[in-house]
């Protein structure tokens, strides 16, 4: 792990953007595409906001969330319309968006069809997460129905999440997945979540599924 600290949230949004950014254009120096991989949740947005003017050729990126809540698009909660207010405008609009959210009543419905398309857009070139206090990231949290079986080697690489802790019906990349990012990151803020992540050093991904990813990461924090 490599853990980077920064002097305030502005300045982590911006070393964070920054290295993303070049993360992918040095990919496509040598590939056709490059796949970004991105949560939701309340912290990213600045990090999307200065993406999303970088100077890169988005037109040979696909972009895919980490993680997605059931909900229509006008919701808050839906993280595609995160993605689409503030990673996909400006130069990036020109990115490729793999949806990982149909308008079925259920995740299952459109299973088949998402996993079919998500195959075809990995590995996950650039990965970036957030945590929960809890430790999850993406949805895979410990106390969801599929827990074991997305940490499983040959899980698909989607699956349906339901957990008594998530408001909503959830999907999210599997383990398999995740693991096999060339480049990951995990963005987080605040001593509680500082030291969730210190706990997590000394646990496995069966108690803290942040250390699915945890060795090969490199942690931007800020207070
Ligand atoms: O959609 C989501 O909820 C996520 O992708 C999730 O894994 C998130 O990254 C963490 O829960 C941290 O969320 P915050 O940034 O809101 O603390």
């Amino acid at each position: 792990m490599n853990f980077i600290e920064y002097p305030d949230r502005d300045l982590m949004m911006i070393g964070l953007a920054d290295r993303l950014s070049s993360e992918l254009e040095n990919t496509l120096l040598t590939q056709a595409r490059a796949t970004l991989c991105v949560p939701g949740g309340t912290t990213p947005g600045p990090a999307f906001d200065l993406l999303s003017a970088s100077n890169l050729d988005w037109s040979r990126v696909n972009v895919v969330l980490s993680d997605e809540r059931w909900v229509t698009e006008d919701q808050p909660r839906s993280n595609t319309r995160l993605l689409k207010e503030r990673l996909l405008v400006g130069n990036a609009e020109r990115a490729y968006l793999q949806r990982i959210r149909a308008e079925t009543a259920t995740p299952e419905e459109a299973m088949d069809a998402m996993i079919a398309e998500v195959r075809l857009i990995l590995p996950i070139t650039v990965l970036l997460l957030g945590m929960g206090n809890d430790y999850h990231i993406a949805s895979i949290f410990h106390d969801a129905d599929n827990f074991e079986k997305a940490l499983a080697p040959d899980a698909p690489p989607l699956m349906a999440m339901r957990s008594p802790t998530a408001p909503e019906p959830r999907v999210t990349l599997t383990a398999p997945v995740l693991a096999n990012a060339m480049h990951t990151h995990i963005l987080i803020t605040g001593p509680e979540k500082r030291e969730a992540l210190e706990r997590a050093r000394n646990l496995s991904p069966r108690e803290a599924p942040v250390k699915l990813v945890l060795n090969d990461a490199t942690v931007h924090w800020a207070e």
